[in-house]
């Protein structure tokens, strides 16, 4: 029995890594259920070893005390009506039949009462495991909407920011360097005028598929940053790397050739300009200037023409423009 106890241990603590995935607190919960039914079965077995025939003294008190632990047991288990059954009915069952088999009234009077609570905790029970499921998936729902946007079901910029300060303490505190590009759909207004804005709606999930098919490595974020902007954070990713996922990014574009015949220019398709950076080690930096400096790169690009991708980086305290390393439509 005590074997059991200290088994659940390290169960519940895999139960509690994995709140969050519904899969696996259903998996962790059979092996729980199992368990107290073999913890259960024990003290079913304790009711016919231990308990001496016909002395009715003796099984009145162990007939308490086992309404008094199955009590308890309801308390602990009452967050999972399976595992309550796969306790009780081993603890129950045995002992009801025990004190029928005694035969005397008072003891069948006894065996009854046993069943009646049996079956009252069990149902009484339901609705508080109702009412936790419910807060779980109501608490799981609520941090969905606040981490997700909506239209593109990326994270949104509240998660982003969140994630960002996170990612830079631990760049600088592993000195890894962390990258981060902006990415901004070129003529997006003119687009929205032309195909109407649900179209434009459809179009920004088309261009947020696009990018998020390069995104690779756990860990990295791809966010909706603004209404046609979006934001791809890349933990330990120098400026080389950065340039090789631009890439990649570019010819996702490009490959997605979604039509933009409102343009003012003579491409009639879809693409983005996109603004990099990257901290190194030895350039400490805040979330605000990791933005900035994207920003400013990203700003680089829509004012030489769209369509292509600017760097910067921190030189000396200096920001230095780098000249456009790919343009993405010719
Ligand atoms: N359909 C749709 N349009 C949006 C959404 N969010 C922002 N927009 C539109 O995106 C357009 C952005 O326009 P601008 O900031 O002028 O940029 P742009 O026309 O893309 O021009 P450049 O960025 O300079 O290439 C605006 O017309 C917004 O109404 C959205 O969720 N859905």
């Amino acid at each position: 029995m005590i074997l059991i106890s200290v088994a659940r241990v390290p169960l519940y603590c895999q139960y509690r890594r994995h709140e969050k995935d519904i899969a696996h607190c259903e998996r962790w919960g059979l092996y729980f259920a199992a368990m107290a039914a073999l913890q259960g079965s024990l003290y079913g077995v304790a009711w016919f070893a231990f308990v001496p025939g016909g002395d009715q003294f003796f099984l009145s008190v162990v007939c308490l005390w086992v309404m008094g632990l199955s009590a308890c047991a309801v308390v602990g288990y009452a967050a999972h009506p399976k595992t309550l059954l796969s306790f009780f009915a081993p603890v129950v069952v045995p002992g009801t039949v025990l004190l029928l088999m005694d035969g005397s009234e008072r003891m069948q009077i006894l065996a009854a009462a046993l069943f009646l609570y049996g079956v009252v905790i069990l149902l009484a029970a339901a609705p508080v495991y109702r009412s936790i499921v419910q807060s779980i998936e109501l608490n799981l729902r609520l941090r969905e909407l606040s981490e997700k946007d909506g239209l593109t079901g990326l994270a949104n910029r509240r998660h982003f920011d969140e994630t960002l300060q996170k990612e830079l303490d631990r760049a600088l505190r592993n000195e890894q360097p962390l990258s981060l590009l902006l990415l901004d759909i070129d003529h997006f207004k003119a687009y929205n005028d032309h195909y109407g804005h649900v179209s434009g709606d459809h179009c920004l999930r088309l261009v947020s598929d696009a990018i998020a098919g390069c995104v690779r490595r756990s860990g990295e974020l791809l966010a909706r940053y603004g209404g046609e902007e979006f934001a791809l954070l890349l933990p330990n990713t120098d400026k080389t790397q950065l340039a090789a996922t631009v890439e990649r990014l570019q010819a996702a574009i490009r490959e997605s050739a979604i039509p933009h015949a409102g343009r003012p220019d003579r491409l009639e398709q879809i693409t983005v300009s996109i603004g990099g950076t990257t901290v190194e080690r030895d350039y400490p930096a805040n979330p605000e200037s990791l933005i900035e400096n994207a920003d400013t790169a990203l700003y680089m690009a829509k004012n030489h023409g769209r369509n292509q991708y600017y760097f910067y980086c921190r030189r000396s305290g200096q920001l230095a423009a780098e000249e456009p390393l790919a343009v993405a439509i010719a």
